[in-house]
């Protein structure tokens, strides 16, 4: 040991005695990504061949010593405090047994977690657009099995060429197709891809015979830093049960060795013993006496307030619902057992905020807080349990919302991608509502916060092509309806059949007062499954947006109750009270048939609208306004 607890740079492990044995394939850039510019000029879909798949360089990386050491991005912090879940999101990365969506920062944290698994190959290039490119993966073990020569001749400069080692492979033909979105947000969907669905091993064998990326480059970052490899090894290797989560289960000192040695041969100096550590002859890099583990050290200081550290990493506005609250509403929500209602409809859930005197808010055209708090996160933990939230265009237009989902769990909220993120739909006849990059809803999009709005119009009018584009470009879209009522408005179960043609299985809807009373009226009672509403201690007082069924007169035209809700529930939440219900199935007046027995025009699927003119409207299938039969 030199002075100021400097150790010469030996192998201080016992038993430890191959500082240059085999690499164990690893690699400090998993990736391999050599891209063939012939397949990016081609462009073309097309997945590669089998014997496209890129070599692993390993090799080649690890033995020469004029390579460029890319700065590690990556440090021992990282291992200790990893992104959360990093297991359970290693798992689902490596089983991609369903399309997986994630947000490019996501992918780009996630993906070196899990680049053991899968090697890319030649790139597949991008859509004629330029926003969409696609790439292909496959298995590491799809690779043939390599079988090191009988002979290994001394390199031109005498020295030995590494031991190779048989590196395992053919075993395993799982394939992803992975495309990247960077448009008015960033994103990138990993399918499977071909007829093979299932690894034929697991992570863990996988996590034996190669080393990610990250725990190379927190390995390289530690000896980059001054540290000896064994006490680098030492360090990471204590908290077991961490390592294990970003799959480190099967790291070993040559590993870390490994990791560093191009740096190290260009960097003589003596390394050093973390902190706290000594070394042990016949032991290796041991702890102090009394000193506690570096994992604890670092996790200690990170954590400022414990109380914070629950949100620690999510947005300030992430909103919580407590677990022991849910049951209460659960009866209400959606049941994704059942894709669609009996109708072939979406479960609908009515809800608002009122205030005593029913309104929703002040004035028309003013966005009013009615929910404190508490039922706030509850109005929030709806939105996660429905596939789309819809508004009327007043709504829009008076309260710019973002309309999505801030519930800690969800996507962009602690959540992978855009799971449990509702798809905003308003419906907007007229067309009126004028989007910008700078509305709420397309910031929120742009966040990586939420999914681009679908807005359902009449059409019948010229529009400006590019408002098109833009909410294309933000993952949205105008679709066009054109089957009205007798009042002329859009049919309510045309808009929700038409939703449910585009995969929406749940629609909560939120207002404002026009669009609940018409849903509260008796006709409309089969397509409404169950009404949440909060009630505020408040009185806005005369002249707002208030919520009030038409009158209803018995046959002796004396007045009665517009509407009781049964299977109804209270439960308070802060100040405000909760009332879940369901309305009671009611026979329309004679003469008017109910919907479900009227002859259905059915509505077309919702499909992007391009050109308001009269030949794209034709092509579109839409007709021109003409009176509804009814
Ligand atoms: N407290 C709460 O929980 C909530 C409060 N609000 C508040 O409510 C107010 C807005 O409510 P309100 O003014 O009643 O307006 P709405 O938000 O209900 O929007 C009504 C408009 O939507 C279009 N529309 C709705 N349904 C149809 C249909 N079936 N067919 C065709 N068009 C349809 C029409 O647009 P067009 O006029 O172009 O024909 C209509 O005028 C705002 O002040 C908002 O802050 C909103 C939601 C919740
Ligand atoms: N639950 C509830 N309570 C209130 O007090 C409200 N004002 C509303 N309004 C609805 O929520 C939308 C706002 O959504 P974001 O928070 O912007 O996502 C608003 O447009 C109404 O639909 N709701």
């Amino acid at each position: 040991m030199a002075e100021d607890g400097r150790v010469d740079d030996v192998d201080a492990t016992a038993g430890d005695t191959t500082t240059t044995a085999a690499a164990d394939n690893n690699t400090t850039t998993a990736d391999n990504d050599t891209t063939s510019p012939a397949a990016d000029a081609l462009g073309s879909g097309s997945p590669p061949q089998d014997d496209q798949i890129e070599q692993d360089a390993t090799q080649a990386d690890v033995q020469d010593n004029s390579a460029q050491i890319p700065v590690p991005t990556r440090n021992i912090r990282d291992l200790f405090n990893p992104p959360r879940n990093i297991a359970g999101i290693r798992q689902r990365l490596f089983d991609v047994a369903e399309k997986i969506e994630l947000r490019k920062d996501e992918f780009d944290l996630y993906w070196p977690y899990v680049d053991n698994v899968w090697v890319r190959q030649h790139r597949a290039g991008s859509d004629k657009t330029g926003l969409y490119k696609t790439d292909y993966y496959a298995c590491r073990l799809q690779r043939p099995t390599y079988t090191p020569k009988p002979v290994d001749k001394p390199r031109a400069d005498g020295t030995p060429t590494r031991k190779k080692q048989i590196r395992e492979g053919g075993k395993c033909h799982m394939k992803l197709k992975v495309i990247r979105y960077e448009g008015g947000y960033q994103s990138v969907t990993i399918n499977q891809l071909g007829d093979k669905t299932q690894h034929l091993h697991d992570l863990d064998h996988m996590d034996r015979i190669k080393r990610t990326t990250v725990l190379m480059e927190i390995a390289r970052s530690e000896v980059m830093s001054g540290y000896m490899p064994a006490s680098v090894y030492t360090v990471m290797s204590e908290d077991e049960a961490r390592l294990a989560a970003s799959g480190g289960r099967h790291l070993n000192r040559n590993d870390v060795r490994n990791a560093s040695q191009v740096w190290r041969q260009q960097h003589k100096d003596p390394l050093r013993v973390h902190e706290g550590y000594k070394y042990d002859h016949g032991n290796g890099i041991v702890r102090q006496d009394g000193a506690l583990p570096l994992v604890q050290r670092v996790v200690n200081a990170e954590i400022v307030d414990p109380t914070l550290a629950y949100y620690a990493g999510l947005p300030p506005n992430t909103l919580r619902f407590p677990e022991e609250l849910r049951p209460f509403l659960d009866p209400y929500l959606p049941r994704h057992d059942l894709t669609f209602t009996e109708d072939g409809l979406p479960h609908v859930t009515l809800t608002y905020a009122t205030s005593l005197d029913s309104s929703l808010s002040l004035a028309p055209g003013i966005q009013t807080v009615l929910s404190g708090p508490h039922s706030k996160a509850m109005t929030h933990y709806l939105r996660s349990k429905h596939d789309a939230i819809l508004v009327g265009v007043r709504t829009a237009l008076a309260d710019d919302p973002a309309l999505n989902c801030r519930l800690e769990g969800v996507g962009g909220y602690g959540g992978l991608g855009w799971e449990g993120q509702p798809r905003p739909i308003i419906i907007d006849p007229g067309a009126r509502w004028l989007l910008t990059p700078q509305t709420r809803v397309i910031r929120t999009v742009s966040e990586g916060k939420g999914r681009g709005p679908w807005i359902v119009i009449a059409p019948g009018f010229a529009m400006d092509p590019n408002r098109i584009e833009m909410l294309k470009y933000y993952g949205g879209q105008y679709t066009g309806l054109t089957d009205f009522d007798k009042r002329w408005r859009l049919r309510w179960e045309a808009i929700l059949r038409a939703l449910a043609a585009e995969g929406i299985r749940s629609v909560m809807i939120e207002g404002g007062g026009m669009v609940i009373n018409e849903l509260l009226r008796p006709e409309h009672s089969n397509l409404v499954s169950s009404v949440v509403v909060t009630v505020a201690p408040t009185y806005l007082g005369q002249g707002g947006v208030t919520v009030s069924p038409p009158p209803k007169l018995d046959a002796a035209r004396r007045p009665q109750p517009a509407l009781r809700f049964k299977d109804v529930r209270w439960q308070s939440f802060g100040e405000d009270a909760v009332m879940c219900g369901r309305i009671p199935h009611v026979e329309t007046p004679a003469g008017v048939p109910p919907p479900s027995m009227t002859p259905v025009t059915m509505a077309p699927p919702l499909r992007p609208v391009s050109f308001f003119n009269s030949s794209v409207d034709a092509q579109n299938g839409f007709q021109p306004r003409v009176p509804p039969s009814s």
